[in-house]
């Protein structure tokens, strides 16, 4: 199959150049050839030679949404849905990438797919519109949440550099979600292209209890404890509301229900923090 994949120079969109490739013909979109916040730019897709089209692109930096909203709408929203309707024109799939931060957290618990979104931020607000857009053609949308992998440091990176260089921990303990690691995520998505990529809404997380980011730091420092014979304080705990550079609000409960892929693909998303480990391996054996 020969696959468009936007957004390459990101953490998932080169997890997926990177997986993808083994079995597909992959023609990556970084911004200097597609620019998702040009119209023109997004419509010479037209023209392009490809089966389906990823996009894992988007403005994801949330303060930067709230300060230039008419630029995330044109990435977040407008995009991805000129793309799918220049897919569902001329017979092409779309595979889009959407965020569990389209939930207002309000609810403990676990968010299905058929939750209503009713997203509290303008980067919330304007996935919610490009996922919308895209199942309105017939496209396939995975929301996926806190995303951490290889290919670009995330926040169990800068726990493991802060807890190496013995400097004290702290994290977010009154936010709630489930991490989805890139190297499962590609798998996941290879699955879902093999099963030709059926329309409609799925979540896709790392299975395992809900957790804080807290929680996450936690589970990095028993690793180094037990690998290492680190002996480190216990990571602090902070509210949501002390992080002043959280300037976009920030919904608190969005973990979400995977049972619709798994059953798609068969067998259970593994626990996120066997991902998690695996991930600190590697991250441990390259310094
Ligand atoms: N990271 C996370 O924790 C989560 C991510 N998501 C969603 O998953 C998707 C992938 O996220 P992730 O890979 O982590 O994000 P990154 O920020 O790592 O990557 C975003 C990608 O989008 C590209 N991009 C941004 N603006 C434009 C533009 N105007 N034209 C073309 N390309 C552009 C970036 O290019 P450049 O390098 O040039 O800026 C980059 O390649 C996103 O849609 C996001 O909403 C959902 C939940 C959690
Ligand atoms: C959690 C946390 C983050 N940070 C820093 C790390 C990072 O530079 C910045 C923002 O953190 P995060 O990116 O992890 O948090 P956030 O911007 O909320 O991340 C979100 O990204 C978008 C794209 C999504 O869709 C969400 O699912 C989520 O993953 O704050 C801390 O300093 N301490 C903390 O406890």
């Amino acid at each position: 199959m020969r696959l468009a994949i936007t957004g390459t120079t990101g953490r998932v969109g080169r997890a997926l150049a990177d997986r993808l490739s083994r079995d597909h013909e992959v023609i990556e979109l970084p911004r200097t050839r597609l620019d998702l916040a040009d119209p023109a730019s997004v419509e010479q897709l037209e023209d392009l030679d490809f089966d389906l089209l990823l996009n894992p692109g988007g403005l994801t930096n949330l303060e930067q949404c709230e300060d230039d909203p008419d630029l995330a709408w044109q990435v977040n929203a407008e995009a991805p849905i000129r793309m799918a309707e220049i897919c569902r024109r001329t017979g092409r799939k779309i595979l889009h990438f959407s965020t569990d931060y389209v939930f207002d957290g309000i609810e403990p618990g676990r968010r299905s797919e058929e939750d209503p979104p009713s997203p509290i931020s303008v980067y919330g607000r304007t996935k919610e519109k490009g996922e919308r857009g895209v199942l309105a053609t017939g496209g396939t949308v995975l929301r996926v949440s806190w995303v951490f992998g290889p290919e670009k440091a995330a926040f169990p990176d800068l726990v493991l550099a802060r807890a190496l260089a013995g400097e004290e921990v702290s994290a977010v303990a009154d936010k709630f979600s489930l991490p989805a690691y890139t190297r499962d995520l590609g798998e996941w998505t290879s699955a879902l292209i093999t099963k030709g990529c059926p329309s409609g809404l799925f979540h896709a997380c790392n299975g395992g209890p809900v957790t804080s980011w807290h929680g996450i730091a936690v589970e990095i420092l028993a690793y180094l404890k037990e690998t290492r014979g680190m002996n480190l304080p216990a990571p602090k705990p902070l509210l949501l509301a002390e992080m002043s550079a959280f300037r976009a609000p920030r919904p608190r409960h969005t973990a979400m229900a995977t049972e619709r892929l798994e059953s798609l693909l068969g067998e259970p998303l593994r626990d996120w923090r066997l991902a998690l480990r695996e991930h600190l391996d590697s991250r441990i054996l390259s310094r």
